[in-house]
């Protein structure tokens, strides 16, 4: 029987750069997926459907969860985002990693149901710099920077809920080491180390 794939999420406040990474670490790594979360957003300039994300109605998003469509889902500045759960599974299935790009209580949702993933937080390197990075990206109004910013601090003190805390310095070396994290975790005492201490044991 083929190995599971990996289930990686990604957190991190709004504007640290999730995005970037996850799209340097895609476009780099072919063997990992991206799931495409569902929103009911309205898309910022450039934003492409089926790509950075479904967009849908209120009224969509309430009959996927009445039909328990999602891995998980939750409410994030007054609106709802939500990984479908077939995409993810079928993945997975195929042995291949799937990387979710979602908020902590989405995380933390995923925590439960599948406890052998890989968490982790996505860290700016100063909160001047975050502060800069969102509005860089100049999708916000003042009101709504607040809003993040305000997010952001209460987000960071989460990050020990996460197996792995991750500095997003310079984005080609963020990548390279969440790869490394994704690539070490797969053979880490939960997979192969658990069989090997079993032989270990078995053979004394
Ligand atoms: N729980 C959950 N959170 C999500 C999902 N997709 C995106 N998010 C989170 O929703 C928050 C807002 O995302 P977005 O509207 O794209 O704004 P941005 O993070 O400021 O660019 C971020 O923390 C995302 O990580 C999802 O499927 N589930
Ligand atoms: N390592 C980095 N160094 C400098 N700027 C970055 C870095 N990573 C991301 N950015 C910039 O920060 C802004 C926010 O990034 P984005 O990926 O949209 O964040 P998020 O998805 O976490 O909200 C963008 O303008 C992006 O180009």
């Amino acid at each position: 029987m083929k190995k599971e794939g990996l289930l990686v999420v990604l957190s991190g406040p709004s504007g640290v750069g999730k995005g970037t990474i996850c799209d340097h670490l895609l476009d780099k790594y072919s063997d990992l997926e991206y799931s495409i979360s569902m929103t009911t957003r309205s898309p910022r300039a450039g934003e492409i459907h089926g790509e950075d994300y479904y967009f849908v109605s209120k009224s969509e998003f309430q009959e996927m969860i009445a039909d328990d469509e999602f891995l998980e889902w939750a409410e994030v500045f007054g609106n709802y985002y939500g990984t479908p759960r077939k995409f993810v599974n079928s993945k997975l299935r195929e042995g291949k990693s799937v990387v979710l790009e979602i908020d902590i209580q989405g995380a933390l949702q995923v925590k439960q149901r599948c406890p052998n993933g890989v968490f982790i937080f996505l860290l700016p390197p100063s909160l001047d710099e975050l502060h800069k990075r969102i509005r860089k990206r100049g999708t916000e109004q003042d009101k709504d920077m607040q809003t993040r910013l305000t997010a952001a601090k209460n987000e960071i003190k989460t990050v020990h809920q996460y197996d792995y805390a991750v500095v997003n310095n310079n984005i080609g070396d963020t990548a390279d080491l969440i790869y490394s994290v994704i690539k070490a975790e797969k053979c880490s005492v939960s997979r192969v180390g658990q069989k090997l201490v079993k032989e270990v044991i078995d053979n004394e």
